[in-house]
């Protein structure tokens, strides 16, 4: 064995072997470890600062209890997280989850992914994620106020504007976002880049609520032009219907494609002649309800994962969760005929998922370059807070563009000065890595 996967492994044992059953974080870890060898091997410096073992080991983790009331007078208990990873490139900055899956190796895996994913959009952030197994689903707005006063009531000691910006994530969405702030600023005043993803008449940004869908098509767009190819006339699956995929599906749709199917945590509807978004946005975003209400002439709605459709397709776009796609979901991908998997949702593929995609030459766009639209945006909306200002709709989605492609060009750059090929995956892990080392090895040991 070389030095270098010596010393990989070496610290993703001691990693295993102090929290085995962190599983969703062991994987986020063990899919990086797996493509930066050659980095390792070109700069001894990694190893003389034992970056590794710096780098998967969390600057903090805030854990609370979040008492609240509900409406019906009853005393529920949740528990609140805040992982501020690394502050290497800058403070902290991730969204909030809540849903009844979170725990601290969620919470874990997705800060760790977020710090790659940050750097690789060139900004000035740091990584870190929160949340609570707070389930919203089904809650009244009520309800929803005072589980979120509770949470920031203990969270507002932890962040601000140039220490943590939190934003949204599953569950969490303009509405949570809003009563987050409100007691935000009932503890410490007007502060309005505490959060980003406010609403508008909040100081939110114009395309945020867009940018992250927008974002992974943008860059899937680039990723297919440099192959040759395009979404012109290409039949699309998109999982989830979620923010992310409903502007992932309106993004598609306006660059020829056809989105054929997308989903919910219990069934997917299919629909040859492409998805109506502006349904699927009533149903979904604006009434809140299951999918199955999505109804058409030409619609199917079935049960279960979206990825045991039997239809042929040319372009996957995960945009639900981690892990929906396993081994044989992703050998069902291939063999309905995709060749392009590009993903809005944070690890929606297991590693072996992965493995297979590059076996059969699949174009994988990774979650870390492929959905920091979303988090790039929130870092507009910082600037147009911090400098008092408003920017058009317009300037945000032109920035995202390019920053979009921006980050395309430094994987696909990273591609070529390693050899890779089109594997984008350790381009942009390679690239990001790079990014993060560098800045902590400049700090000393903080
Ligand atoms: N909101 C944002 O700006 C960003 C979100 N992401 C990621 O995108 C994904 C979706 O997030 P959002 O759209 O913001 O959340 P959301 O709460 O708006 O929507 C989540 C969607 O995923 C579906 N879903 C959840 N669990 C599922 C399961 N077990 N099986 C199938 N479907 C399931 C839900 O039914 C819903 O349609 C997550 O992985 C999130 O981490 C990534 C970058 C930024
Ligand atoms: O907008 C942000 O700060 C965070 C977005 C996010 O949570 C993500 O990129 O996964």
């Amino acid at each position: 064995m070389s030095l270098s996967k010596d010393y990989i492994e070496t610290v993703y044992k001691k990693l295993e072997e102090r929290g085995a059953h962190q599983t969703e974080f062991l994987q986020a870890v063990r899919e990086m470890f797996n493509t930066i060898e050659p980095v390792i091997e070109k700069k001894p410096d990694y190893i003389k600062w034992n970056i590794l073992e710096q780098l998967v080991e969390p600057e903090r983790i805030i854990t609370f209890k979040v008492p609240w009331m509900d409406q019906a007078g009853k005393i529920n208990i949740n528990k609140g997280y805040r992982v501020q990873f690394n502050s290497a490139k800058g403070p902290y900055k991730g969204g909030l989850r809540f849903h009844p899956s979170v725990n601290e190796s969620i919470m874990k895996f997705l800060a760790f992914e977020q710090i790659f994913k940050n750097s690789l959009t060139g900004l000035p952030i740091g990584g870190g994620k929160g949340g609570s197994d707070f389930n919203p689903k089904g809650k009244s707005d009520i309800d929803i106020m005072r589980f979120c006063q509770s949470f920031m009531t203990e969270l507002h000691r932890h962040i601000g504007p140039q220490l943590d910006i939190p934003a949204g994530d599953i569950g969490v969405g303009a509405r949570e976002i809003g009563y987050l702030y409100g007691q935000y600023k009932r503890l410490n005043g007007s502060e309005t880049g505490v959060l980003t993803g406010k609403p508008i008449s909040m100081n939110g940004s114009l395309g945020r609520k867009e940018a992250t869908g927008y974002g992974l098509v943008y860059y899937t767009d680039e990723m297919l032009r440099a192959n040759g190819k395009s979404f012109q006339n290409q039949k699309v699956v998109v999982s989830g219907s979620g923010n992310v995929a409903i502007y992932t599906i309106k993004k598609v749709q306006e660059y020829g494609g056809t989105v054929i199917a997308c989903s919910d945590s219990n069934g997917y509807i299919y629909d040859e002649s492409g998805i109506d978004v502006t349904l699927l946005q009533e149903i979904k975003e604006i009434k809140h309800l299951r999918l199955s209400q999505y109804q058409t002439q030409t619609s199917h709605y079935s049960e279960g994962s979206i990825w045991n459709l039997n239809k042929r397709y040319d372009i996957a776009l995960p945009c639900a969760t981690q892990n929906e796609i396993d081994k044989d979901k992703a050998q069902k991908i291939i063999t309905n005929g995709a060749y392009c998997v590009s993903e809005g949702a944070n690890m929606p593929s297991t590693i072996d998922a992965i493995t297979l995609y590059q076996k059969n030459k699949v174009l994988y766009g990774p979650a870390k370059a492929a959905n920091a639209g979303g988090v790039a945006t929130s870092t507009l909306e910082m600037a147009q807070n911090a400098s008092h200002s408003h920017w058009p709709r317009e300037q945000v989605e032109n920035e995202l563009k390019a920053i979009m492609k921006n980050i395309f060009d430094t994987v696909n750059k990273t591609c070529e000065t390693y050899n890779l090929g089109n594997n984008y995956l350790v381009g942009a892990n390679i690239a990001a890595f790079t990014q993060v080392a560098d800045a902590m090895i400049y700090q000393g040991i903080v």
